[in-house]
């Protein structure tokens, strides 16, 4: 398979040669519109239980920079919400742009933000491992936060520091300790819609929950993450990491449920 990427060549308009589903009918990412979001009184809020919630490694796999996770029980999940049951963190990385204030996957009513944290969670409840639950109709949770340019971010200093040490593609290195929920907004609102992963294998697998409050980043922090680059340490090319976010996708019909609170 071509490798995919976000360039000219091998970006999202390309994806659906290699990646069919890419047209299908729950993609992701989409523009939510919170007027036209349906309110429904049903949806609980949701329950993150972070407590005994442990990283181990952060590495860059030449699309995003990923912190991992110890999936092997259910010490670190969410649940309530859209989802019948606890869902275990995997993961969380981040899609980003260049200078100003686009690089979100998400837009509200258009509206883009510098950044977005994905926190991906699987069923492993109804799923034996994250790749069966990653190709499930409801096996995957994303929780999606806004990254909006303003004053830095404190519970964000540790993880750009840690870029220096994952900078080129392929790099990992230990990352312990690090706990999520210093990064999430005062207010866990959200709105909630089926979708789909939003790079290749693009699963139509996700039950996505964006937050509607964002947090903030400060422009060098920004910065920390364009240091990080696509190109393996044994390449000669130095090409930056940056602007690898999908834009929207057709609503095809789905609904956008608004929680209460
Ligand atoms: C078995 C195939 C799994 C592919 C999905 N893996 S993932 O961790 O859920 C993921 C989600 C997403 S996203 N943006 O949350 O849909 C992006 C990248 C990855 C990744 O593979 O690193
Ligand atoms: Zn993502």
């Amino acid at each position: 398979r071509d490798p995919w990427g976000y360039g000219n060549e091998d970006g999202p308009d390309a994806w659906h040669k290699d990646y069919p589903i890419a047209q299908g009918n729950r993609q992701s990412p989409i523009d939510i519109i919170p007027e036209e979001a349906v309110h429904d009184a049903s949806l609980s809020p949701i329950f993150l239980s972070y407590d005994y919630c442990n990283s181990i490694n952060i590495y860059n796999n030449g699309h995003s920079v990923i912190v991992e996770f110890d999936d092997t029980d259910d010490r670190t999940v969410i649940r309530g919400g859209p989802l019948d049951n606890a869902y275990r963190l995997k993961q969380f990385h981040f899609h980003w742009g260049g200078k100003g204030n686009h690089g979100s996957e998400h837009t509200v009513r258009g509206k883009t933000y510098a950044s977005e944290l994905h926190l991906v969670h699987w069923n492993a409840a109804k799923y034996k491992t994250f790749g069966e639950a990653a190709a499930g109709p409801d096996g995957l949770a994303v929780i999606a936060i806004f990254l909006e340019k303003g004053d830095e971010h404190r519970g964000l200093h540790k993880i750009t520091d840690a870029f220096y040490m994952v900078k080129f593609k392929g790099s990992v290195a230990d990352f312990k300790g690090f706990n999520p929920k210093i990064l999430l907004p005062n207010s866990l609102v959200y709105w909630t819609y089926p979708g789909s992963l939003t790079t290749p294998p693009l699963h139509e697998s996700v039950t996505w929950i964006v937050l509607k409050e964002p947090i903030t980043v400060s422009e060098k922090q920004m910065g920390r993450f364009r240091m990080l680059l696509i190109s393996g340490e044994e390449e000669d090319d130095r090409t930056r990491m940056e602007n690898n976010f999908r834009p929207p996708q057709p609503l095809k019909g789905r609904k956008v449920r608004a929680s209460s609170n």
